[in-house]
This record gives structure tokens, C-alpha cells and sequence, in this order.
């Protein structure tokens, strides 16, 4: 018989670190009406026994219940029998595990990243250049200058999906969506945290800095 491709125990833990920083995000205000969605793989890290433990859809990311996080394998689909559903924005987690090796992928709607991705929009992504918060990438060069893409917010999912392999920068660890929020992710849960509050901080940055200046 194979071996079942995660334990309980990498359940259980996967699970309780999606639930420490879904706390931590949803205090911020991080996840507005029921937005955003978080994800941790669990298990080995072969690709064909790839599966990541993921936030069920359309739940209030600031309460915790029994149904908020499911386990799914690289298509997105449901590993276990349960009623839950995965994120509606499963596939594009899918596409950054596949795309990137990453271990977490954080995505959050924020007022600053809805604004910036609409005042960038035309350009197609946001320049930052020598703020010292870019360090939180691991870039490290003087005077760096980094682009977050910006893809469009089709509201077909798979759609968006496509499109993320010719957009990703693999040095810079995000990527928006027009007036819809951010994708953040890192090897773990704790460097996906960090580039996400990273990239915050520059929205607000950019947007503080542009209503300052006009
Ligand atoms: C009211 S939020 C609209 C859907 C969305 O953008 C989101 O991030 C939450 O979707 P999920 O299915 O992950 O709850
Ligand atoms: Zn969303």
C-alpha cells in the first residue's frame, strides 16, 4: 500500500499555522468581507505528491470554525471527502506553488493595494526603487529597484491563472491584481508573512508619498 501523502500531524500543523496567521492578518483588517485567502503546503516536497492545506471559501477570516481549512492536491482539487469547498482562488495558488517551489502563499484585499494597483494599472506594474523594505525580498544591492505586476481581474479564475507564468518576476515574491488585492508567498509561512507586510508597506509608501507630492 502507499503511503498516505500527509499524516495527521502535518495536517494538524499545517492547519494551526494557517489559523496563527490568519489571526494575526484579520486583526490588521487584512481580510474584509470574507476577501482573501491563505495556503501552506504540507507533506513532502516531490511533485507528485504535492498537496497544500488551504482556506475554505467564502468564510469570515476573522472568526475560527471547524470548516476553515481543507487540504487539496496541485490541481486545486480536494484530497479528503468533506462538504468544504477550497478557495474560489485555488488555481492561482496552484500556479505560484508550481511556478515558484514556494512553501505559502498569503493573499489579502487591502484599501492601499486596490489603490496602487489602480493607479499603476496602465503602466503594468509598480516600480519601487531604494525604499530599504525591499530588503525583505533578499535584495540586497544598493539603490535597488524591483516591479510588481499587475495582471487584470478577470472574474474567471482560471483565466487569471494563465496569465501569472508571464507575468512573475521570480526575484520579487507578489503579484496584484487590479483593484483586487495581493498574491504574497515565501518558502514558509513565516517569509510569506514577512514579504506580504513588506509589500504593504510600500503600497502605503507609494500612495502617501503620490497624494503628497500632488
Ligand atoms: C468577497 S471576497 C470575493 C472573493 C475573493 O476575492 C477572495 O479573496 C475570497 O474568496 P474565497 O473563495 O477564498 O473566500
Ligand atoms: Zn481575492
Amino acid at each position: 500500500m502507499n503511503d498516505p501523502i500527509y499524516t495527521l500531524e502535518q495536517r494538524q500543523q499545517a492547519f494551526a499555522e494557517l489559523r496563527e496567521v490568519k489571526t494575526e492578518l484579520a486583526a490588521r483588517g487584512w481580510f474584509p468581507a470574507t476577501s482573501g485567502n491563505l495556503s501552506v503546503r504540507v507533506g513532502d516536497f516531490s511533485p507528485e505528491r504535492f498537496a497544500f492545506a488551504i482556506t475554505s471559501s467564502g468564510k469570515d477570516k476573522s472568526k475560527h470554525t471547524p470548516d476553515d481549512y481543507l487540504i487539496v492536491d496541485r490541481a486545486g482539487k480536494a484530497l479528503e471527502t468533506t462538504k468544504l469547498k477550497p478557495s474560489a482562488e485555488t488555481l492561482i495558488h496552484c500556479e505560484i506553488y508550481r511556478l515558484t517551489g514556494c512553501g505559502a502563499v498569503f493573499h489579502v484585499h487591502t484599501v492601499y493595494n486596490n489603490i496602487i494597483s489602480e493607479l499603476y494599472a496602465e503602466q503594468g506594474s509598480v516600480p519601487f526603487q531604494g525604499v530599504e523594505l525591499i530588503k525583505a525580498f533578499n535584495i540586497w544591492e544598493e539603490d535597488a529597484k524591483i516591479e510588481v505586476p499587475i495582471l487584470p481581474n478577470y472574474a474567471d479564475i482560471p483565466r487569471i491563472a494563465e496569465l501569472v507564468e508571464g507575468r512573475i518576476d521570480l526575484k520579487v515574491p507578489g503579484i496584484v491584481l487590479r483593484n483586487h488585492g495581493i498574491y504574497a508567498w515565501g518558502a514558509n509561512v513565516f517569509e510569506a508573512k514577512r514579504h506580504l507586510e513588506a509589500f504593504e508597506f510600500l503600497f502605503e509608501y507609494a500612495y502617501r508619498w503620490k497624494a503628497l507630492r500632488s
